[in-house]
Formats: structure tokens, sequence, C-alpha cells
């Protein structure tokens, strides 16, 4: 199954979208007082503007879209999926942008368990499966991340037991593995949070 995650850009969907290119674009830049100043200013209005329009968590839009990258969360490293085959694997392309960047060229090391979080994510809880929630993620930092890299990944499930899903990952640039991750997710009691 192929899925086109960029179609049809909702207004909201335009917003996120602006949004992630906003950050990389600040993360990139070095702007000087006159501009901060602008900046400060705009960002003060449009966070008084937002809150006046705060609502709770099931009408919010925000991180919610099945039609965005990353289902629409701005601080979320870009991915799309290609091959979905939930809840067995997935695969797919990833980049770091200079948001995620730690130093020297390199994406910061937490930025790399949180997009396998995310794919553990779609795995454990796509369609038709009850809910569950990580219980561990262990990464294993093989090769550096480059910001800016065309990255491929490749998720699935390793096994099952009960309410115990072994969830693997890879994240890849070129014949090169970057980054490996091993996740348990359980699934969820009735009444747990
Ligand atoms: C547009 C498309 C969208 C697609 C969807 C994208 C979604 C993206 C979303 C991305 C979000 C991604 C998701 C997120 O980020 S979820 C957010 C991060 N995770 C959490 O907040 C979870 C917090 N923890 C808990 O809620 C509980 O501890 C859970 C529910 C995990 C288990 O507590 P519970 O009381 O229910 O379980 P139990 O004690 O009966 O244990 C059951 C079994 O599990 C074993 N066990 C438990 N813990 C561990 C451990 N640490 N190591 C090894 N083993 C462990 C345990 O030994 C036992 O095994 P056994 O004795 O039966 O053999």
């Amino acid at each position: 199954m192929t899925v086109n995650v960029e179609a049809s850009l909702t207004q909201h969907d335009a917003v996120v979208t602006g949004l992630r290119d906003f950050l990389d674009a600040l993360a990139s830049a070095a702007p000087d007082e006159r501009s901060s100043q602008r900046l400060l200013h705009d960002l003060a209005q449009w966070t008084e503007d937002l809150r006046q329009d705060a609502v709770e968590e099931s009408h919010r839009h925000y991180g919610r879209s099945p039609t965005l990258a990353t289902a629409g969360q701005a601080t979320t490293p870009w991915y799309v999926v290609d091959e979905a085959a939930p809840p067995e694997r997935l695969a797919g392309r990833a980049s770091f942008s200079n948001f995620f960047l730690g130093g020297r060229g390199a994406a910061h090391g937490g930025t790399i368990p949180l997009l396998f979080d995310e794919l553990f994510g779609w795995l454990a809880n796509s369609e038709g499966m009850p809910p569950s929630r990580t219980a561990y993620l262990t990464t294993n930092y093989r090769s550096v991340v480059r910001v800016g890299r065309p990255m491929t990944f490749t998720a699935w499930t390793d096994r099952v037991e009960g309410r115990k899903r072994f969830l693997r990952a890879e994240l890849r640039d070129g014949d090169t593995v970057c980054a490996e991750s091993e996740a348990l997710f359980v699934t969820l009691r009735a009444g747990q949070p």
C-alpha cells in the first residue's frame, strides 16, 4: 500500500507546514536585533490570539492530520511512510532539518528516539489495534545522522507476547545504518489513561 500523506492540504495543514518551515528558518538564521524585536512582537500577538482560541484536546487540529507527514506534528523530524503494512511493517523516508541540529552537522541525539517512537506508534496503534503505550525504547547510535540528508527507515513488529509488542526499527543513510531501536509497547488495560 502506498500512502500519499502530503495530498490535499487543508488550511490547518498548511499552517503546520508553515510552522515547520518557520522553525527550520529560525534555527538556520542569525537575525539582527531589529528582526528579533519584530519577530518577538509578532509572536506575542499570535500567542495571545491563539490562547483566546484554546479548546479541549479532542477538538484540537494540531498533530491529528491524516494527510500530513508526521501526522501534523511540527516538532517531530519530518518523515513520510511509503510502504505501510501495519501492524507488521512500515518503510519510508525521513530527514532532520536544522531545527533538529545537535552540533557539528549531527542531529540531536534525543530527536532520533522521537522519530522511532512515532514509527512504533504507527505500528502498534494502527487501525483495529487496541491502544498501547511505550513501556521502554532503546536506541543504538551507530553512525552520525547528518541534518539535511535524505534518510530511509524500516520499522517492524519483532514478536507479540500477550499484551506485549516488541518492535524494532532502523534508520539508514544510503547503505549505512545510522541508528537502530528496540521498543516494548504494552496494550492498555480498561481504565488506563
Ligand atoms: C495519521 C496516522 C497516525 C498513526 C498513529 C501515529 C501515532 C503516533 C503516536 C506516537 C506515540 C507513541 C506512544 C508513546 O509515546 S506513549 C507515551 C510514553 N509512554 C508512557 O507514558 C507509558 C507510561 N507507562 C505506563 O503507562 C505503564 O507502565 C504501561 C501501560 C506501559 C504498562 O503498565 P501496566 O500496568 O499496564 O502493565 P503491567 O505492569 O501489567 O505489565 C504488563 C507486562 O509488561 C511488562 N512491562 C511493563 N513495563 C515494562 C518495562 N518498562 N520493561 C519491561 N517489561 C515491562 C511487565 O513485566 C508485564 O510482563 P508480563 O509479566 O506480563 O510478562
